[in-house]
């Protein structure tokens, strides 16, 4: 898959992420993960790397793929919830790669 390609599945999940700071509740996953607040979505971030690391150890590769994107995923929310965005993330890698410019500066400041 092309790099950009990839920045644009972080793009428009981070978009679906923030449409949800407005559902109801009980209308979805992730809005019922808002709701629970910055704990529960702590608590995900915590168990998604135990798993992670778990299936690491089984040497397992379709899992440590799985769960590494449930980790993703769940830290995806937790910026969100702190409005941030995942660009801010991509230019903190590219700052210590040496890079500069590579993505616009995204997160709010509110
Ligand atoms: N990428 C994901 C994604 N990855 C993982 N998950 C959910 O994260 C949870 C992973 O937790 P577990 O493995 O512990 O499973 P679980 O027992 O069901 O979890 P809990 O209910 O106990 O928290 C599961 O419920 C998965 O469905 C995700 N849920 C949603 N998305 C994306 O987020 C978008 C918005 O989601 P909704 O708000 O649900 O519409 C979707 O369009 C998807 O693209």
């Amino acid at each position: 898959m092309p790099p950009m390609m990839n920045h644009s599945v972080l793009s428009q999940l981070a978009a679906v992420l923030e449409e949800r700071k407005h559902a109801q509740p009980d209308s979805s996953y992730v809005a019922k993960l808002y709701h629970k607040g910055l704990d529960a979505i702590l608590k995900k971030v915590g168990e998604e790397a135990t798993e992670t690391v778990m299936a690491a150890k089984d040497g397992d590769k379709e899992k440590i793929v799985y769960e590494v994107a449930d980790l993703w995923f769940h830290t995806l929310v937790l910026l969100a919830q702190q409005n941030l965005h995942p660009d801010d993330v991509l230019n903190e890698l590219a700052r210590r790669f040496g890079m500069s410019g590579l993505v616009e500066k995204a997160s709010r400041k509110d």
